[in-house]
This record gives structure tokens, C-alpha cells and sequence, in this order.
């Protein structure tokens, strides 16, 4: 992987300017420093153009910078951001059976997660999670690891070596909901060991520039009203954001009641241990009343959308457009392995039929478009995980976080008609060369996979590329 370097970018590039719109630039040059923020974006440029006028004008010198072109028809995007994933689950991909949410936790997930005590295994499973999410445009995560401080260190070393921005969350559980082999003493245990993460990601990143630590407590079922005391009293000291799922069984919501029977409803619990704040990223919201969703947007709390994961451990469709309209700030997440999917195109997707089934209750304007889904997964997830000032779209003063996505040669063109055999090896996507911009977007959304995202950026640092 190469270091970061000043880099020139040219060709085109996509990205969204509001929900529903996307903005479109061809013959553009984007100008990278080498701490990788975007310091120029300029229209009608080639390499000569750039070589004769901003270059020099910039002080930028022959050799120290790196020039990445886009062939005609790839274009550069912003990475995508996924706002919860579960990083020790990743084995378990793909494998959930017909399990719904609780018996799914203790059938397939806890025994994973638990054994990633060994740190051999943490180190193999973690690595090639990462690995696995950047080849599919992920440049930003939030990641679930397990209770143990070691491991999850390690997920946070790995993130920063193989360059993913993370925010990552040591999972605090204490309730007997766990198994007894698998759940954190005492709330003072599950306090000291995630501010054992907290002092490890300080001293590795110590701004939090790539890496920063999240307060995870997994879910109110699994914690004790002590231990979400202390995580509450935890955000106030620190200011660190916090994550948690809600919302996403039935069975889930009439534990919660039982658990909790003094407190109206599951929204209210987090907010009375004073963990719903603007920092909270709350996955699923499938089964939130009217009054929650009011609570949510009062506290200005977050929502991360897992379509992939709602539908696969049979949890329930989430009424996206009553969030958004409701000015909620909502991103996607994978949420593998409850997801069996660890790309965010595949959430995409799947936020996007999920509004069909949606629709088909009856209103049409529930359905979610290409753009909007878009949008959550680059600056809508940038406002989830509160970096908007840096991540997300491409503007002038932020960070180089960005795929360059493309289809091998087009079939109709004269040099790639000979190529056809070799592009079907390379893309899923059969290009004709008649498409209109938006088509070639749309049927990378619903065709493309890892093997068009060609190159992944973080930060202006190369970090993935598909072998020439
Ligand atoms: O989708 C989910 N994945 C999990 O690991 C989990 N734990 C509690 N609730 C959860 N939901
Ligand atoms: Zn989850």
C-alpha cells in the first residue's frame, strides 16, 4: 500500500449534492494535499491543463505528487459509510438460518464472538474484515468487537495500519441475557475494560484522525441499569460518540417492557441513563411509536438503516421516508452478520426494494430512489457518524475518501467489442456504451459488486486496489 502522497485526480466524479440530487463532473481535476484533504476542485482540466496552471501555482513539484486518471466512462465516488457493522461476526456472514433476533444471538452469534478471546483468531478474522469491507468502497465503519479488551485493541491497530477510518466500540454486556462464558462481571469490570480501549486507541491516534474509540453498550436487554449509568456518565466526561441497536424485535421490544417496566417505552430507556444525545447512533428503529420517533428528534439522536439485516433475521421493514421526513438523520449499515452481506452496495440495494414492500402498503412516496440511497450511504452516514465537515461528498477542505468505480470497456466501443469475453470476467455489469450517466449509476447500483470498485482512497492514502 502506498504512503500518502499529494495526489491529482481527473477524469469524473459523482457525488450527491442533497438527498435527491447527484452531481455530475467530467473533465474534472481534484487537487489532494498530503495530509489528504481536498485543497482545489477545478472544471475543464487534463494533466497539461493542470501541469501548466495550478500545479506550479500551488508549489506542488514534478515527482512528489501521484496522478490517478479515470479511463472514459469509470468515475471517482465518495467511499461509502458504514455506520454499524459487526466486526467479530464476520465469519458468520451468510449463515443465520431461519433465526430471528434472540435466538439467533444465542444459536450462531455469541458462541463467534466469544471465541475471538483468541487473539490468533481475532487477528485472522478482523484483518480480513477489513480488508473484505474496504475492497467493497467501505472507508468508513462502526464497528461492534467483542468484550475483550486485547481483540478489540487489535481491531483498532488494524483499522489504523491498513488505513480504514473506525470508530470502534468494545461491547459492554453485563446481564444474564449472556451466557455466563460470554458477558463482562460487573458493571465496574465492563467500565474499567472499555476505558482500558479508550486509553489504547488514545495512544495509537491520539487526535482520533483515523481511529476513534465508540461507547457501545450492546443493547438494554444485555446491560444492567448500573452499567448504562456509568456509559451515560462515560459520553458526558468524554464527549465519545455512543452506539447501540433499538427496536428491532418484537420479541426484543417485550423484553425491554419486561426489563424495564417503569420506563414508557424503549426509547425512554436510553434517554433516562442519558445515552440518546446527538453522539448515538441507533441501529434498526423498525418499531418506534410516533412518540419515540419525536424523542429521537428532539435529542437529535442518529439512525443507522440495516435493510439487509432487517429482512434477513426476519426483524421488520423500517418506514425510512417517516424518519427522514420526520428530520432525522439516518445512514446505512451492513450490520453483518445479522446482514449477510459486508458491502454497503448490497445495503443499497436492499434499502431500496425494502421501500417497494414499504409502498405496497399503499403510499407510493415511501419508495426510496437511487440518489436518496445513495445519499445515506455517503453524506447521510457522514451526519450519522458526526463527521460531515469531513467526510462524504467531494468539496473543497475535505478528506480524500473515495472509490474509483468502473465497468472494463464498453461493448460497443470499437477496441472493446474484441474485449467482450475478458469484460464479463472483470464486471458484472454489461456496458453498452449508450447509457446515459444516470443509467451507468443505476445499474451499478443494482448489477455492480467489489469488482468495480477498482481503487479505494482513505484519507488520499491508497488502501485497495484491484490487481492490473
Ligand atoms: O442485529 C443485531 N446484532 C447484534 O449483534 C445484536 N445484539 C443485540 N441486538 C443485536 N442486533
Ligand atoms: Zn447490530
Amino acid at each position: 500500500m502506498s504512503p500518502t502522497k499529494k495526489s491529482l485526480f481527473l477524469g469524473s466524479f459523482v457525488h450527491c449534492k442533497s438527498l435527491d440530487e447527484l452531481e455530475t463532473r467530467h473533465d474534472a481535476a481534484v487537487f489532494v494535499d498530503e495530509h489528504g484533504v481536498i485543497v482545489a476542485i477545478e472544471q475543464d482540466m487534463d494533466l497539461q491543463r493542470a501541469k501548466d496552471t495550478l500545479i506550479p501555482q500551488m508549489g506542488w513539484v514534478e515527482g512528489e505528487y501521484a496522478v490517478h486518471m479515470a479511463k472514459k466512462g469509470e468515475f471517482f465516488f465518495p467511499g461509502f459509510i458504514d455506520t454499524h457493522i459487526h466486526a467479530p461476526q464476520f465469519p458468520n456472514a451468510g449463515i443465520f438460518g431461519k433465526s430471528t433476533l434472540l435466538d439467533w444471538l444465542l444459536k450462531y452469534t455469541f458462541p463467534m464472538e466469544s471465541s475471538l478471546a483468541n487473539l490468533s483468531k481475532a487477528q485472522m478474522v478482523y484483518n480480513r474484515c477489513v480488508k473484505r469491507t474496504l475492497s467493497h468502497g467501505t472507508t468508513t465503519a462502526s464497528y461492534y468487537a467483542t468484550i475483550h479488551v486485547p481483540a478489540t485493541n487489535l481491531l483498532a491497530d488494524l483499522c489504523l495500519s491498513i488505513g480504514q477510518r473506525a470508530f470502534i466500540g468494545r461491547c459492554c454486556m453485563d446481564s444474564d441475557m449472556s451466557p455466563d462464558t460470554y458477558r463482562d462481571e460487573s458493571p465496574q469490570q465492563a467500565i474499567e475494560a472499555t476505558k482500558a480501549t479508550i486509553s489504547h486507541i488514545s495512544s495509537i491516534d491520539p487526535s482520533y484522525s483515523l481511529v476513534s474509540p465508540i461507547l457501545t453498550p450492546r443493547f438494554a436487554p444485555s446491560c444492567s441499569s448500573e452499567l448504562m449509568t456509568s456509559l451515560g456518565a462515560l459520553h458526558k466526561e468524554t464527549d465519545l460518540p455512543i452506539q447501540t441497536h433499538i427496536s428491532e424485535n418484537v420479541g426484543e421490544l417485550a423484553l425491554v417492557k419486561q426489563l424495564f417496566p417503569d420506563i414508557k417505552d424503549y426509547t425512554s430507556v436510553y434517554d433516562s441513563f442519558s445515552l440518546l444525545t446527538r453522539k448515538t447512533i441507533l441501529a434498526h428503529a423498525i418499531h418506534l411509536s410516533d412518540d419515540e420517533i419525536a424523542l429521537i428528534k428532539e435529542r437529535k439522536a442518529k439512525i443507522s438503516h440495516c435493510p439487509c439485516s432487517n429482512s434477513s433475521i426476519t426483524s421488520g421493514t423500517c418506514k425510512v421516508r417517516q424518519l427522514l421526513d420526520n428530520g432525522i438523520d439516518i445512514g446505512l449499515g451492513t450490520d453483518m452478520s445479522g446482514g449477510y452481506s459486508p458491502s454497503i452496495l448490497e445495503a443499497l440495494r436492499q434499502a431500496v426494494l425494502v421501500s417497494r414492500h414499504v409502498a405496497m402498503g399503499g403510499d407510493d412516496n415511501t419508495k426510496l430512489s437511487i440518489e436518496e440511497v445513495l445519499y445515506l450511504a455517503t453524506r447521510g452516514g457522514a451526519k450519522v457518524v458526526n463527521l460531515e465537515d469531513k467526510i462524504g461528498g467531494f468539496d473543497v477542505g475535505k478528506e480524500w475518501d473515495a472509490q474509483l468505480i468502473g465497468f472494463g470497456a464498453d461493448i460497443s466501443d470499437e477496441e472493446g467489442a474484441t474485449d467482450e469475453i475478458n469484460q464479463m470476467d472483470e464486471s458484472p455489469v454489461d456496458m453498452f456504451g449508450w447509457e446515459t450517466w444516470d443509467d451507468r449509476i443505476a445499474k451499478w447500483v443494482y448489477n455492480g459488486d467489489d469488482r468495480n470498485t477498482l481503487a479505494v482512497w482513505v484519507k488520499g492514502r491508497l488502501v485497495h486496489e484491484i490487481r492490473k
